[in-house]
């Protein structure tokens, strides 16, 4: 705690400022494991889970080729990049260090989030959701997201990149009458963006969706603030990833009449993939079925034991 408040507090005496795109800073401070350190007591291990953890070897393999991978995946919590990385750093090392994050402009300005983002590769982009809150500030954000783009263009072009979008633009939240939480839908035209991005990189691209719940260990506020500087409440408590094969855009949209079905159609298949990945995340952690709760297309495993 004492190591997270001086970084807090550095930062508050010399603001650091992040470009388009962010390299993890590992040296002199190592950000990226003070992120891993502070994360990984709010992690209940025993009753924590990955689905198809046999996919991310694949992945590895594809990137050793000078592929690009993209997962497109639901969004938790500030800790998701944490969570990942924790759930993967015993078999996956270099995924997890190597992975861009597309991240969104309130995390790299709130000044408890700052010292946590620096320890990750960022795509930085302001927040569809958010771009309208400052009126002022619209034209700025567009184009500041145009040159952040651009800088992700480029990244693809150069192979062997794995980038994490959230295309709901934002967290997940519970439903306001039955208190559940869901993955938030994608949004179409962000989803469309990024794989057009992949298509045009001149490498072989790959998108997979990914499943996340870990928002019993930092809960966003149950509604979307405007302001920064959010009340933090942090718990122990299981967590779960999941991957699903390769969603290839040509063969899920075969039947499709036009590109706008098509583009409709991609987004709302990888949602659904999500969210069904997600319940069985659900029934394992929540329902505490554990493993048991494995269905014939996503095997569960506690990779780390
Ligand atoms: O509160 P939200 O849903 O707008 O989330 C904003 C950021 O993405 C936090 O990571």
């Amino acid at each position: 705690m004492s190591v997270c408040l001086d970084r807090v507090l550095l930062d508050v005496e010399e603001p650091f400022v992040f470009s388009p795109y962010h390299k993890a800073l590992r040296k002199p401070f190592d950000y990226y494991m003070f992120g891993q350190n502070y994360i990984r007591p709010l992690i209940d291990f025993g009753n924590s889970y990955v689905g198809n953890i046999s996919i991310f070897y694949d992945i590895q393999e594809k990137l050793q080729q000078g592929h690009n991978v993209v997962f497109i995946s639901n969004h938790q919590t500030e800790a998701d990049p944490a969570v990942i990385a924790l759930l993967l750093e015993m078999t996956h090392p270099y995924i997890v260090e190597n992975m861009t994050y597309i991240a969104g402009d309130r995390v790299v300005t709130d000044p408890l989030c700052k010292p946590f983002s620096m320890g990750r590769n960022l795509i930085c982009v302001y927040s569809k959701k958010h771009m309208l809150d400052v009126p002022e500030l619209v034209d700025m954000k567009r184009r500041a997201n145009t040159r952040s783009l651009k800088e992700m263009a480029v990244l693809l072009r150069s192979g062997s990149q794995l980038v994490w979008i959230a295309p709901s633009g934002g967290r997940d939240r519970p439903d306001p009458k039955t208190g559940e939480w869901h993955p938030a839908p994608f949004d179409t035209s962000s989803v469309d963006n990024m794989r057009r991005l992949v298509e045009h990189s001149g490498v072989p691209g790959h998108i997979y969706p990914l499943a996340l719940l870990c928002h019993d260990i930092m809960p966003p506020p149950l509604q979307v603030e405007k302001e920064i500087g959010e009340r933090r409440v942090i718990a122990f408590h299981g967590v779960g990833l999941s991957i699903e094969p390769e969603f290839n855009f040509n063969d899920i949209t075969a039947s499709c009449e036009n590109s706008e079905q098509a583009k409709e159609t991609y987004s709302q298949a990888l949602y659904k993939s999500v969210n069904d990945q997600y319940d069985v995340l659900k029934s394992a952690i929540h329902g505490k079925q554990g493993i048991e709760a494995s269905t014939p297309s996503i095997s569960l495993s506690q990779p780390w034991n």
